[in-house]
């Protein structure tokens, strides 16, 4: 075989799309912190700052804004507050001839621009670029960072890299399972094993080569295959013009002597053109997958015939894998764990991971037990170790002393509560960041991190609201009216009967009454009621419903449904109740 290898088998592309994070420039956040201009100065009247008291008088204002006007011609930045106070003098603007609509109330891009020293006019952006940013790179905290550096993780990554290793010596690893709860550092662990050994693969000349693909995205057999087959077929491509240059190169050397083929396998000119030939014709013949259309077995000797091309081990990694298994069964996992007994020139090896402990249990005991070759299991962070990763991060995406002493131990403290999550812990950093940021407050406080928290678990909230089926959200839509109304101890009849009620009006089918209480019941599960059973002595037992989440909220996600929103004045259904 060629010995040829590619100077580049780092397929950039090979990347999953959320690990191309680059530091975007400060413009960036301050662009979105400019989408919101009045609730920027709502937060800044509510920071502890007093400079940002909202409670001035005419004259003040006017000797703030003639401040305000010094410091922008200065350079000196200027405020959100500043912009507020010039529009409430609006007459001495007219005045100045500058606005003459004082009834206008919109911040308009005329009232804001302000001149520098140089003359060049100041604009909205330039004010909120201006201020000192409480984050250096914020980049860091967002879940498409890879960290270089994964405290708590070294043994785990060690276990990887020793199965790992045969890789680099040209023989077969074991396939690898990791299992670990959300946000325990699988993927950011293995991505960081993948990486280094890419790059020492590339350091000995080894071929070795590792495939990411998120089975969440990717989750049928036809599309891992297509994927996989594409990328393959490209690297291929690049294989075969590295090859054709060299060849090209030798050809053109040996028109003058035939000296330089002493150190090749070509015993004549012929035999490199004839080489030459036979590559032109791979490469005309390698056809890349269409994403839908081919059959699959179609798609499986592409794959197979790309990936045996050149000599290499591959190390598939199937993040998510637990999705690929629900939606589309076991096939993919069977057809690549078997692939290694046909291959001639290159070894594949696969790397599953999954937060699903069980989900083996749905596999083809053959596969089940391929795959398991190694097991690799991360357990959850504690406080501390939270504590550890969050303080790694933070000493580079925030400006030094940004960060009081309480806030990276409340932060680890609220995320070990939830399963010891790393994601959670940095969510909460980076939006209490965020917060104080918008507050436009020096330093993130406590108070910002307990702001954060509400704000995650609204955001969640709204998403588990949004996207329940339409009969739950009847039922919770029953439990919020009946709430509203003052009800107290609600019981399960009670929401039945606003339930039925909404459905006529809305025309949905009418579910039985036990159904609703299973739907109860998973409302429940999900953390957005609260249903408990309590004995009613000799008249049996009861379920007493409450709201667990902000009513306000969750309503106005509730009529944002296109079939909810059409119910209008639901007052008298809860009336109804008392009439039947
Ligand atoms: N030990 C660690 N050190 C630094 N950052 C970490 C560590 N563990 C996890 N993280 C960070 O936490 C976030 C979540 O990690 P990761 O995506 O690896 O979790 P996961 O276990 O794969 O979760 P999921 O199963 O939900 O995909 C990422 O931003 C990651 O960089």
């Amino acid at each position: 075989m060629d010995d040829d290898t590619p100077t580049s088998d780092r397929d950039e592309e090979s990347r999953p799309p959320e690990d191309s994070a680059t530091d975007s420039p400060q413009s960036t956040e301050a662009s979105r912190e400019t989408d919101r201009p009045e609730t920027d100065t709502a937060d800044a009247s509510d920071s502890s700052d007093p400079s940002s008291s909202s409670d001035t008088s005419d004259a003040s204002d006017a000797s703030d804004a003639s401040d305000a006007s010094e410091r922008a011609e200065s350079g000196e930045a200027v405020t959100a507050e500043d912009i507020d106070i010039r529009e409430s003098i609006g007459p001495s603007d007219a005045e100045d001839g500058g606005v003459e609509d004082d009834a206008s109330t919109d911040v308009s891009l005329d009232e804001v621009v302000l001149e520098d020293d140089d003359g060049d006019s100041r604009g909205l952006f330039d004010d909120l670029l201006s201020g000192e940013p409480i984050f250096e790179n914020k980049e860091v905290l967002r879940p498409s960072y890879t960290p270089h550096e994964l405290p708590h993780r070294t043994e785990q990554i060690n276990q990887m890299a020793t199965i790992l290793v045969s890789a680099l010596r040209g023989e077969t690893p074991s396939n690898i399972l990791i299992y670990g709860k959300t946000g325990t550092g699988k993927t950011a662990s293995a991505k960081f094993v993948s990486q280094e050994l890419e790059s020492t693969s590339q350091k000995y000349d080894v071929p070795c080569e590792v495939e990411y693909i998120n089975c969440e995205v990717t989750d049928t057999q036809y599309r891992v295959l297509a994927q996989l087959a594409n990328k393959f077929i490209e690297k291929n491509f690049d294989i075969i013009e590295n090859r054709l240059d060299r060849l090209e190169d030798l050809r053109t050397r040996v028109g003058e002597s035939p000296a330089p083929l002493e150190d090749t396998s070509f015993d004549s000119v012929e035999a490199v053109e004839e080489r030459i030939e036979q590559l032109e014709t791979d490469r005309e013949e390698m056809e890349t997958v269409p994403m839908t259309g081919w059959p699959t077995d179609r798609v499986y000797s592409t794959f197979f015939d790309a990936v045996d091309y050149n000599e290499r081990v591959v190390v598939i990694m199937l993040d998510e894998i637990d999705k690929l298994v629900e939606k589309s069964g076991d096939d993919t996992l069977y057809n690549l764990s078997r692939m290694n007994s046909e291959l001639s020139n290159s070894r594949i090896s696969i790397m599953g991971i999954s937060n699903d402990l069980k989900f083996t249990d749905f596999l083809d005991p053959r596969v089940k037990s391929s795959l398991g070759e190694e097991e690799i299991v991360f357990p959850p962070y504690d406080a501390n170790q939270l504590r550890d990763i969050l303080q790694h991060r933070a000493d580079v995406a925030f400006k030094g002393g940004a960060l009081t002493d309480d806030v990276i131990p409340l932060c680890a403290a609220f995320a070990a509560q939830e399963h010891g999550d790393a994601r959670r812990a940095l969510d909460l950093l980076r939006t209490a960041g965020e917060l104080a940021e918008r507050g436009q407050a020096d330093t993130v406080e406590e108070a910002h991190v307990r702001q954060a928290q509400d704000k995650i678990e609204l955001d969640r909230v709204v998403e588990v609201v949004r996207t329940l089926p339409t009969q739950s959200k009847i039922v919770l839509f029953a439990i919020i009216l009946l709430e509203k109304n003052g009800v107290r101890n609600i019981n399960t009849g009670e929401v039945f009967n606003i339930y039925k009620r909404l459905c006529e009006e809305i025309d949905a089918d009418i579910l039985t009454q036990r159904r609703v209480t299973d739907l109860i019941s998973e409302l429940d599960m999900l953390g957005i009621v609260n249903a408990v059973v309590v004995s009613k002595g000799r008249y049996g037992r009861t379920k007493e419903i409450s709201l667990s989440v902000p009513i306000d909220e969750t309503e106005a996600v509730l009529l944002s449904d296109s079939r909810l929103g059409d119910i209008e004045n639901a007052q008298p259904f809860v009336q109804a109740r008392f009439d039947n």
